[in-house]
């Protein structure tokens, strides 16, 4: 008998196993060897990647984790897995039918093979992969995308594919937001701006056809419409630039330095590129970047965490899915 059973493949970038510096290196040498992310050529960056990267980072990176790590492990794994099982609990209710929900890392564990076998070994033939990556980049969906084409590469006869590629204007995804920031208003009250801080990518990346910058640049406007926010009571900001190369514009660090000169005393900031909350966003945004605004001459400064396991969140990837799933 065929099979016709969907499954969905929950994806998410990778962290590393423990907050110590021996497992962030073999998370960083895993991630930062993909040439979507970093594509030097690899006679030009193999050597700086083992010579200096993952000599020296790994300790100072470790540092960062041990200051944002969660009892049941990093915080992108712990929300994870609580996304993973929420999700398939709301599919439940919603299509009235099991759909089986798998995690699979692009870098690390669980592996995007061990998330597919998984699927796999439910009976699943149909596979929905869902990057959680809201805005597309070559170097978060494009690299989910080939690590799931090399799983399958190896396969005898691989399943049915269809992949969300992205959702950086969905209507669910944007109320979720503004219903975030306005909930968070509600009970702290409201800064002078709204910085809204995407995680950044090398400016040459988007030169060469990457259209992550404009979706980041629609997000912000579609949040701020829905807000009913005016020029100047948002902004949006780049954030964890790596290397030398320039990336996206204005920087989020240099903004929060410049800002408390400019009058911005407080602000909100939240992070819409990131599904959950993890280091870049609890350690870079909401411990660092504060001190840095405070050290500046700001004086309020409030991080809106990720989107996380919050039920209108859910709710989205579940329409998502189902959207994939009509007339397969
Ligand atoms: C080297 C270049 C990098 C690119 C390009 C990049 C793009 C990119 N990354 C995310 C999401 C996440 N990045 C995270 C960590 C992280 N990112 C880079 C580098 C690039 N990212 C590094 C080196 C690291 C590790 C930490 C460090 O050494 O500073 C994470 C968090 C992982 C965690 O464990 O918590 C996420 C999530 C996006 C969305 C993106 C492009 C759009
Ligand atoms: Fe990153
Ligand atoms: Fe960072």
């Amino acid at each position: 008998m065929q099979n016709t059973k969907t499954g969905v493949l929950l994806v998410n970038l990778g962290t590393p196993e423990a907050p110590t510096a021996p497992a962030v290196r073999a998370f960083l040498k895993q991630f930062l060897s993909d040439p979507r992310v970093v594509d030097l050529p690899r006679w030009q960056w193999l050597p700086i990647l083992n010579g200096i990267v993952l000599r020296f980072r790994p300790k100072k990176v470790a540092k960062a984790y041990q200051s944002v790590w969660q009892e049941g492990g990093s915080p992108l794994m712990v929300i994870s897995r609580e996304q993973q099982q929420a999700l398939q609990a709301r599919l439940q209710q919603d299509v009235g039918q099991s759909v089986p929900v798998a995690l699979g890392m692009t870098y690390g564990a669980p592996s995007m093979r061990q998330g597919l076998d998984e699927l796999l070994e439910q009976g699943c033939d149909k596979v929905v992969l869902l990057p959680l990556f809201p805005q597309y980049s070559c170097s978060t969906s494009g690299a989910a995308f080939d690590a799931i084409a090399s799983e399958f590469a190896g396969m005898r006869t691989f399943p049915h594919l269809r992949m969300v590629r992205d959702y950086h204007d969905n209507p669910a995804y944007i109320d979720a937001l503004a219903n975030s920031i306005q909930s968070h208003w509600n009970q702290h009250g409201r800064g002078q701006k709204l910085l809204m801080s995407f995680h950044g990518v090398p400016k040459r990346f988007v030169q060469e056809g990457d259209i992550y910058q404009s979706q980041c640049l629609r997000t912000g406007e579609l949040v701020a419409a829905r807000l009913g926010l005016s020029e100047g009571q948002w902004m949006v900001c780049f954030q964890s630039r790596f290397g030398k190369e320039e990336w996206l514009t204005p920087y989020t660090d240099e903004t929060l330095e410049a800002l408390p000169q400019q009058g911005v005393k407080s602000i909100d900031i939240i992070t819409p590129a990131f599904s959950v909350d993890c280091l870049e966003t609890l350690e870079e945004i909401a411990i660092e970047g504060k001190s840095e605004f405070l050290a500046a001459g700001g004086e309020a400064y409030h991080f809106i965490p990720c989107l996380n396991a919050e039920p209108d969140h859910i709710a989205m990837m579940s329409e998502l899915v189902q959207k994939e799933m009509q007339n397969w």
